[in-house]
């Protein structure tokens, strides 16, 4: 498909006031460069895996969706696709309910998309969000609005991003050093945030945790406020800490924190460590489909839900999950893994129509390299560590053909078929060992 293909088409003629039917779907997977950047279960792989969705209707107009590349998920997107051709774009909730069909018969194993880290999202919401990112980019396309519009409308001009801070290597083994350099205590954190906020502007930082003893990251906490005397901090250790170390940490950052996000693993004990800290728990972990949202409301073991689209169903269903914060009194807040520029549009779109989205949503924008994208370049910038929501008709981002081709040869090339940051971890240390709580 070629980039004129999907340019918007501006206002909807009368042709196109029936049923939008989907007439093909492509899928395809990309990879691109990932630095080595430490987690609690592991380490980045040299690449990132996405699966960039094209959505082609009998209106001719060509919608966008962006997912994990995973192999267990692309095989569940085939499934999914199948059944969605011939569905009518205007018609999302019998779009869901074709996927749920579809996957009703699924064997396929993993596929998840990160590493470990959210397994208990709801598989037919995990598969339908880039249909349904796809099918808002056509219905915006048609109607001459962007899908901002369709979400009930913009209520910001941009959307703040957070700085997302992570310890790393200053290289993967075997090759060249990237531009970022190590992180590997409070010094190396704080000049990568130092780099972060210069660089992008950004009004909040989150330090990526559970890879060192706590009273290191406590330290690198400590070291950022220091540097960064009013700027919101956040903590997210995966769910490396026992309810025990939990409080202590909370006790100590005490005042420093804006939340602390999945200090512990499960809805039982964030609420027993919610009991008895200060700042606020947040969470992308404990909470990650509608299934959880009463018993983590009735423990009270949260106050701050984490949205993202690429697990709770797409941009309909996130605004469903933001209106049942808003009716529990619980903050909003955005989760991101590494991602490209059709879902940095898609979460953009949403968090503008997204009124109680009341924190800087998460990015792993700034580890990309620059040139490395789908989509072409100018859509999306950042100033001030926001970025403007654009206002041409559907996601308002076009894909790069050329790019897609590269990005898909670097996939066939790198051999990698699933996000796997335990076993990279292990090639490169036998001795590493997967724990939760760590300690
Ligand atoms: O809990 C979180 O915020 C994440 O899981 C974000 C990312 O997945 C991050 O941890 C990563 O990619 O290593
Ligand atoms: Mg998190």
């Amino acid at each position: 498909m070629s980039v004129a293909d999907a340019a918007p088409v501006t206002g909807l003629s009368s042709e196109h006031l029936g049923q939008v039917a989907i007439t093909g779907i492509t899928i395809t997977p990309v990879a691109f460069a990932d630095p080595p950047l430490l987690n609690t279960v592991g380490v980045h792989e040299p690449f990132a895996l996405r699966a960039i969705v094209q959505v082609h209707t009998d209106a001719g107009v060509t919608g966008l969706g962006e997912t994990y590349g995973d192999a267990g998920h692309l095989q569940r997107l085939h499934l999914a696709a199948e059944a969605l051709t011939g569905a009518d774009v205007f018609n999302i909730n019998r779009m869901r309910q074709a996927v749920a069909r579809a996957l009703a018969a699924d064997t396929v194993q993993g596929g998840h998309g990160m590493s470990g880290m959210v397994t208990g999202s709801s598989t037919a919401d995990r598969v339908l969000s880039p249909f349904d990112v796809a099918a808002l980019d056509i219905q915006g396309k048609l109607l001459g609005r962007p899908v901002s519009d369709l979400l009930g409308g913009a209520v910001r001009d941009s959307v703040a991003f957070s700085g997302y801070l992570f310890y790393k290597w200053a290289t993967h083994p075997g090759f060249e050093p990237d531009p970022w350099g190590p992180a590997l205590d409070p010094d190396g954190i704080v000049a990568q945030a130092r780099t972060m906020v210069d660089g992008y502007g950004f009004s909040a930082l989150k330090l990526k945790g559970g890879v060192f003893a706590p009273d290191q990251e406590v330290a690198a906490i400590k070291a950022l406020r220091e540097e960064f005397p009013d700027l919101p901090l956040r903590l997210d250790p995966n769910a490396a800490w026992t309810v025990e170390t939990s409080i202590k940490v909370g006790k100590e950052l005490d005042g420093v924190l804006e939340y602390l996000e999945d200090p512990t693993p499960g809805i039982e004990g964030m609420a027993e460590v919610r009991a008895n800290v200060p700042m606020p728990l947040a969470t992308n972990m404990c909470v990650v489909s509608f299934n959880d949202v009463p018993p983590a409301i009735a423990a009270g073991a949260v106050d701050v839900i984490l949205s993202d689209h690429h697990f709770w169903g797409g941009l309909r269903r996130s605004q469903t999950l933001a209106g049942l914060t808003e009716t529990f009194g619980l903050g909003l807040s955005m989760h991101s893994n590494s991602h490209l520029g059709i879902s940095l549009a898609a979460m953009v779109h949403l968090a503008a129509a997204t009124p109680n989205l009341d924190y800087a949503c998460d990015t792993h924008w700034p580890w990309k390299k620059g040139d490395e994208d789908i989509v072409a370049p100018g859509a999306l910038t950042f100033t001030d560590g926001a970025v403007a929501v654009p206002t041409a008709p559907g996601l308002g981002v076009e894909l790069d053909a050329d790019n897609l081709e590269k990005l898909h040869r670097q996939y066939l090339d790198c051999g990698l078929t699933s996000r796997d940051d335990t076993g990279y971890m292990q090639r490169i240390d036998p001795d590493y060992t997967l724990e939760s709580p760590r300690w």
